[in-house]
């Protein structure tokens, strides 16, 4: 079952149960093991499975949850809880430090996505300002090497590895020294990855980890390879001190019961799951939006960093504001479209709340979402400013349809339609009523974060060179505070944006 499904099914089951009358030991149990089937559809280990149930029977005490108690919420949360427990080790993992070198090694079964895993961490930290190397201590599988030099060019990223040198250990070990004395922070070696658990496999591992000392050992799961997970993950924690996971195919059909079941098996936390194959597709995992994407209930922090992203800087805190206020008007769509066609990846952003992404843009049909935005738009330009400023979906009557058909020269039903997508949305980000929004003060700080990050990307590299790299550009902004925009700021740099 993929991940979507299963937070479906969760969502189902505890909807099928608030339906009921009375909440007692039946309905509860019913509901359970609706998720329970689920959990294990899904990929998560029996015992896991099994030892959630036991404790939720634990928690919950329907005899003492008086009348009036929302039932279903309770319950709900105890799910969520335990869901978080089995994700989350208890401690985090060891994290690098920006300047001081830390050696960060990968292991993984062949074809787990080790390689492009190692390109992708190394290009996520390389965005944020350190400095990373790659070296290539596959010696097994020929072609591993070219396969990371490639990715490693693209993303011009320093790599280091041998046509000739058989020994695993010896290149490791000279990759490592030589990125050392260059200075880099973040020296990233790639292992031999096997079609089995082999003993050779392993062995191999444990000599490159004894002779590099990695300061964290990072175990690549393919997150598509269903109940054997436990085992594969358990086999590798037993051999080398993993520290963190990283699940990556979490596109496409993937069984994200598998990352719960590693987790259990390492005791090591999830850190990254890779989403695709690009570069890019690349996201930090975070247990708590993880979980309440799982169970349906929407991932607000990971809502609020991708409009933080992707929104407009000028525009956040008015969005953010009638986001808390609750009000969704066709104006707000409107723009937001504006935003989609400007941006492209808005599917991600939207992604975050739930039904919402797969509906009005279903992954591998951006074109034909994107000509359905574009359509709506011109429906919408043919409406008043009191229609689009209403989120009172009664006054669209029926001579009002009509009017702004024949005005767009669309058929009626295709405006119904966007009126029902408009619904549709509305209803979700109606659960952002009361969100918690920023003070003025932070906000700005935030935007002076922003800014820096986005003219970051836009400054020729010269230039930001000069000033400092990053942190400089941030200081020279905290700086020249009050003097402004970041479209003053660009004049001032000589760029511009647009
Ligand atoms: N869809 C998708 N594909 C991925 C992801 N990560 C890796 N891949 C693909 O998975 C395939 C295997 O990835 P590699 O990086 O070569 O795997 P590996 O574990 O290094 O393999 P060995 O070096 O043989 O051990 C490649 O085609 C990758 O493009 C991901 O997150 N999503």
């Amino acid at each position: 079952m993929v991940l979507g499904e299963l937070g479906g099914s969760i969502s189902r089951a505890l909807q099928q149960m608030s339906n009921a009358t009375i909440i007692d030991e039946k309905v509860l149990n019913e509901c359970l093991n609706e998720i329970t089937r689920a959990l294990l559809q899904s990929d998560v280990q029996f015992k896991l499975v099994r030892d959630m149930q036991t404790n939720i029977k634990n928690i919950i005490n329907l005899d003492d949850l008086a009348a009036g108690h929302n039932k279903r919420r309770i319950i709900q949360q105890a799910i969520f809880n335990e869901l978080c427990k089995m994700l989350d080790p208890g401690k985090p993992s060891f994290t690098p430090k920006k300047g001081k070198p830390s050696v960060i090694m990968f292991v993984g079964l062949q074809g787990s996505g080790k390689t492009t895993t190692c390109t992708k961490y190394a290009y996520y930290h390389q965005k944020k300002g350190w400095k990373p190397a790659l070296v290539c201590a596959d010696t097994f599988r020929a072609g591993a090497f070219d396969q990371l030099k490639q990715n490693a060019t693209k993303a011009k990223i320093p790599f280091y590895g041998s046509y000739t040198e058989s020994d695993p250990v010896k290149i490791a070990v000279d990759g490592v020294d030589t990125f050392k004395k260059d200075n880099h922070d973040l020296i990233i070696v790639d292992t031999s990855g096997r079609h089995k658990q082999e003993a050779s496999l392993f062995e191999e591992m444990r000599q490159v980890a004894e002779a590099t000392n990695p300061d964290l050992i990072v175990f690549v799961m393919d997150s598509s390879i269903g109940q054997a997970a436990f085992d594969q993950a358990q086999a590798f924690k037993k051999s080398v001190a993993v520290g963190a996971v990283i699940i990556t195919k979490m596109d496409g059909h993937a069984k994200g019961g598998g990352a719960l079941s590693a987790v259990a098996a390492t005791k090591s936390p999830v850190i990254f799951i890779g989403t695709g194959e690009h570069m890019d597709e690349f996201e930090v995992f975070d247990v708590k939006p993880f979980v309440s994407r799982l169970l349906g209930m929407g991932d607000l922090s990971g809502f609020m960093d991708k409009i933080q992203e992707v929104v407009p800087m000028d525009q956040q805190p008015e969005l953010l504001q009638k986001l808390s206020e609750g009000n969704f008007t066709l104006r707000i769509m409107y723009e937001q479209f504006q935003n989609i066609l400007k941006m492209g990846p808005i599917g991600q952003v939207f992604s975050m709340l739930p039904g919402f992404s797969s509906e009005l843009m279903p992954k591998g049909q951006e074109k034909e979402s994107q000509a359905k935005i574009k359509r709506y738009m011109t429906m919408m330009d043919s409406m008043t400013n009191e229609e689009l400023d209403s989120s009172n979906p009664k006054l669209m009557n029926e001579s009002r349809i009509m009017r702004i058909a024949r005005g767009s020269g669309r058929q009626l039903r295709e405006v119904a339609e966007m009126l029902e997508e408009y619904k549709r949305l509305a209803k979700i980000w109606s659960k952002m009523k009361g969100l918690k929004i920023p003070k003025k003060g932070e906000m700005s700080a935030l935007s002076r974060n922003m800014n820096a990050q986005h003219m970051g990307k836009v400054l020729p590299p010269q230039m930001l060179k000069q000033i400092g790299g990053m942190g400089g550009l941030q200081s020279l902004m905290k700086q020249m505070g009050n003097m402004g925009s970041a479209k003053d700021m660009m004049g001032m740099f000589g760029g511009g944006d647009k």
